[in-house]
């Protein structure tokens, strides 16, 4: 799937703009505060239902309206097969759409528009707490597999039941049923993530040879609970200290992955453009599976690309992305033009005060 045409209302700086993007690289170029930030930030809400940058609705619908909205062609590569998607987000109500019907979940959206957000904080994946880390295994899975968006959407229900029953003091017979249902759930999910980073191992070969970044980089995952214990039986002997801290402490809510290069942690060892192009690579190798598991081509949104990615490693990734024949969306201050020697389609998009000024389609 790629989007075709964009229509972006009420979006911070912007007021209104139609973009008409290509398949291959959108270039949005302008200086600072002019507004590429936004775009991608309207593709994310289209895809997602939220902004990457605030989580807060208010401070996206541009100030003095009531409602920020997105509207979208989506067009499958090689076919005329057109979707209209859309949505509204104000501070009480979300309205999303797809072929001009309404859909109750944001996840319809999203299965139809997966898209890999790139932006100048993505190495806290690899250096801030392990919900990132999570969140990468599940995009994967979400996209993959299917039920797994309701086995975590279960899990987590149970979960605050048991939580609620922690904080008020629940006897332990009461507590039993739900821990039961915990421990089935969590061995869903443990086997699904795990199952999942060992499908990423051939598409990390391939990329290794591009990358030199992702080389010698391997990954374990720990699973929140000690290897070969029951979680039942865990719970059992650390209830006393859950109703203390009033939550649970053992699950795959606790899940966290690791990665090396070379046998030492990214996080604590690589620079910061090491990181980036790191995060990078994992984010390429989940599209390539996601493509090799589905047929779906995923978006792939790179906000300011040039900030600490030498011209080398811009070139391996664009080289990549190009391979992979995923619509991509690039922002940056300036352009350079060493940068789209590898795209056979791209277009440039100028950027100003919110608004485009200049729209230059090129085939190489
Ligand atoms: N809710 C809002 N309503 C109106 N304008 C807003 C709102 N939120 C942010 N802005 C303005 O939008 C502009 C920021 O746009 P954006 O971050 O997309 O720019 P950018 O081109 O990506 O900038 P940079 O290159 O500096 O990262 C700023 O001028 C900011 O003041």
């Amino acid at each position: 799937m790629g989007l075709t045409r964009l229509d972006i209302f009420n979006l911070r700086i912007i007021s209104r703009i139609r973009m008409m993007p290509v398949s291959g690289l959108n270039l949005i170029v302008g200086p600072n505060a002019s507004g590429k930030t936004s775009l991608l930030e309207a593709i994310s809400l289209l895809a997602t239902g939220r902004s990457f940058r605030s989580a807060r609705v208010d401070t996206v619908v541009r100030e003095g309206q009531k409602e920020v909205m997105v509207a979208g062609l989506l067009n499958t590569p090689g076919t005329s097969s057109e979707t209209t998607v859309g949505i509204s987000k104000g501070p009480s109500r979300t309205r999303a759409r797809i072929a001009g019907r309404s859909v109750h979940t944001q996840s319809d959206l999203a299965r139809l528009m997966p898209v890999q957000m790139i932006h100048p904080d993505s190495h806290s994946m690899l250096t801030g707490g392990p919900s990132e880390r999570r969140a990468f295994v599940d995009w994967g899975l979400f996209h993959t597999q299917d039920g797994y968006a309701e086995l975590l959407r279960d899990y987590r229900r149970v979960l605050s039941q048991r939580n609620d029953g922690l904080r008020h003091g629940l006897a332990n017979t009461l507590l039993r049923p739900w821990e039961i249902e915990l421990e089935r759930l969590a061995k869903q999910i443990d086997e699904a993530r795990g199952n999942y980073l060992t499908s990423l191992l051939p598409e990390l070969e391939e990329i290794k040879h591009v990358l030199p970044e992702v080389r010698d980089l391997e990954w374990s995952y720990r699973r929140g609970w000690r290897d070969g214990e029951e979680l039942s039986a865990l719970f059992e002997q650390g209830r006393d200290r859950e109703r203390e801290v009033g939550h649970t402490l053992l699950g795959p809510h606790r899940a966290d992955i690791a990665f090396k290069k070379s046998g030492i942690g990214v996080s604590t060892h690589a620079s910061r453009g090491q990181q980036k192009s790191v995060v990078l690579g994992l984010r390429l190798i989940q599209v390539a599976a996601l493509f090799r598991a589905s047929g779906q081509r995923a978006m792939v949104l790179i906000d300011d690309l040039p900030s600490e990615l030498d011209a080398q490693r811009r070139q391996a990734i664009g080289q990549l992305l190009a391979q992979m024949q995923t619509q991509v969306f690039v922002t940056a201050i300036d352009i350079d033009p060493s940068d789209l020697g590898c795209w056979k389609e791209f277009a440039l998009f100028h950027v100003e005060h919110g608004g485009l000024v200049a729209n230059a389609s090129a085939d190489a």
